[in-house]
């Protein structure tokens, strides 16, 4: 049986971690970092995450600036919120949930959040930065996943890991920051040819797809670190249930260590995020 990565743990320690910076941010400067979150629509899977990065953010000591805007809220609205928060010395980190819906342009959004304030690190200047390798503001999920690989491995240096999706926020960042550990990286996706045997080469399997399920066992090479960052929310008998990328049963009869689904990458998301607002504090200290 493959070791179980204890996300809610891990991410117990980050959040620490962040609340000490909160600490010494009060006691030599005065300052209290400010987190902005703007959620556009009613989405109750947004409105759950949303929840929790709050209650979080209020746990470690951080100030929250909630905004809720309607669903039909215009571009132009939306345009002023974030320039009114750019704007604001109180608000540090400006989180804005994704997906927004389809009238707005949601990369116009993100590229009118100051880079220095936007702690998901989805700006072209952090994305360009991340990309050469050089320090700022790391996408959340992809920075939890490392944690989570560096207290698996000592040492990640020429190890075969393959990520499955290609997305901007967890795909792509997800693979810089592998290169930069020095492994061989592998972006599979739909359209890869016989995923599966990519798959198999893989010491390290990043499992981003939204597919419920889509891994299965006999992908998995014997004891490959297998991190599951699939959110896939199902019904069963009327209940709500999360389920990952990975098929969690089989996989861990074969993998070496996995994350599940509760409980593993989705709080380590979160402590990122709180982590990534300390640290955005810190740099606009005047
Ligand atoms: N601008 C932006 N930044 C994001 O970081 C972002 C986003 N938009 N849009 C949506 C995704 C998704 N995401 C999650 C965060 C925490 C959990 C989480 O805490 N999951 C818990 C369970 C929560 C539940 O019950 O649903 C767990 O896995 O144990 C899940 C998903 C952040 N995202
Ligand atoms: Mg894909």
């Amino acid at each position: 049986m493959a070791q179980v990565i204890d996300g809610k743990q891990l991410a117990s320690q980050v959040l620490e971690d962040a609340a000490a910076e909160v600490e010494w941010l009060k006691h030599h400067f005065e300052s209290v970092p400010g987190l902005a979150v703007v959620l556009v629509g009613d989405d109750a899977a947004s409105q759950i995450y949303v929840r929790n990065k709050i209650k979080r953010a209020k746990e470690a000591g951080i100030a929250s600036f909630e905004h809720y805007l309607e669903a039909d809220t215009s571009q132009a609205t939306l345009d002023a919120l974030i320039q009114e928060l750019n704007d604001d010395p109180g608000v540090h980190g400006i989180l804005v949930q994704l997906p927004l819906p389809e009238h707005i342009d949601e990369a116009r959004i993100i590229s009118s959040i100051l880079p220095e304030k936007d702690v998901d690190g989805f700006h072209p200047a952090n994305v360009g930065a991340l990309s050469q390798g050089r320090a700022s503001l790391v996408p959340c999920t992809p920075q939890g996943c490392l944690i989570m690989l560096r207290h698996v491995h000592q040492d990640l240096s020429g190890k075969n890991a393959v990520i499955v999706g290609r997305s901007n926020i967890v795909g792509k960042p997800m693979a810089a920051l592998l290169l930069q550990e020095n492994c061989t990286v592998t972006i599979a996706h739909s359209r890869t040819r016989d995923i599966r045997k990519v798959c198999q080469e893989a010491d390290i399997l990043i499992a981003a797809t939204g597919s419920p399920g889509l891994i299965q066992s006999d992908w998995i090479k014997p004891e490959a670190t297998v991190i599951d960052v699939g959110i896939n929310a199902i019904e069963v008998d009327g209940q709500r249930k999360l389920i990952g990328d990975v098929d969690f049963d089989g996989a861990s009869q074969v993998a070496g260590a996995i994350s599940p689904v509760p409980g593993g990458v989705g709080p380590m998301t979160i402590a990122c995020l709180l982590l990534n607002t300390t640290r955005a504090a810190k740099n606009q200290l005047t």
